[in-house]
């Protein structure tokens, strides 16, 4: 199993002071940035896309950035994100007519490739595309806001996304996206996660370094 990532949505963080809120999450001891793209079509918000990456990028942030495309079509925008630097580019299977070819696109940018399944997507394309993928996303609410309540279903589903992964012998991150905190994180890790999202939970504290330190204080008892 891979080492424990943890990485912030900056869906949450204070969009005006967007580079310094980045600095202040990687300096509290974040791995990955998540990058939430909403296109108001695929779900119903708005929120960056590829010049906000490109912008962080050129104010300096280095640290590897995890792009979460919830938008539709997928294919005329992994290009822009390629540029903009993104490390990650994950892209939902029902958003693209065409799933093979958009892993393909993303691996000849030379990013890292992902797929994200929503509460109630099944994990069967993963069959097919397995040796495509080095990240596999599950949704653990529903996508297209930050905030809501983490939907337990999604504990057997990471288990069986695990199995998938154990028995591929490939080097996949699994992923959880959607209200993880402190109190469950540990219990996520344990069904199989290894890459962890948290927005609200980090960017609505007080204390980034905090929740960050009790958060892999969790992790550490997790996978002792
Ligand atoms: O993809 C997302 C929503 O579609 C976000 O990454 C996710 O909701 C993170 O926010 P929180 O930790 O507050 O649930
Ligand atoms: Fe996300």
């Amino acid at each position: 199993m891979q080492p424990f990532v943890i990485a912030p949505s900056i869906l949450s963080a204070d969009f005006a002071r967007l580079g310094e809120e980045v600095d202040n999450v990687l300096a509290a001891g974040a791995d990955f940035v998540h990058f939430d793209v909403m296109d108001n079509h695929y779900v119903p918000n708005l929120t960056i896309g590829p010049m906000v990456c490109a912008a962080l990028r050129k104010y300096g942030v280095t640290a590897p950035i995890d792009a979460h495309l919830m938008v539709s079509p997928v294919d005329r925008i992994v290009g822009d994100f390629i540029e903009a630097g993104a490390t990650y580019i994950t892209f939902h299977p029902e958003a693209s007519l065409h799933v093979d070819r958009s892993l393909q696109l993303i691996r000849e940018g030379g990013c890292k490739s992902g797929l994200v399944f929503n509460p109630a997507t099944p994990l069967d394309v993963l069959e097919y595309v397995m040796d495509k993928v080095d990240m596999i996303l599950l949704m653990s609410v529903n996508p297209g806001f930050g905030g809501q309540k983490f939907i337990p279903g999604t504990l057997d589903k990471l288990r069986k996304a695990r199995a998938l992964i154990d028995a591929s012998g490939r080097d996949i991150r699994l992923e959880i996206d959607g209200g993880v905190n402190v109190n469950n994180i540990r219990e996520i890790a344990a069904a199989g996660a290894d890459t962890f999202v948290a927005g609200s939970a980090i960017f609505n504290a007080p204390d980034y370094k905090e929740v960050i330190e009790k958060m892999r204080a969790e992790l550490a008892l997790a996978r002792p």
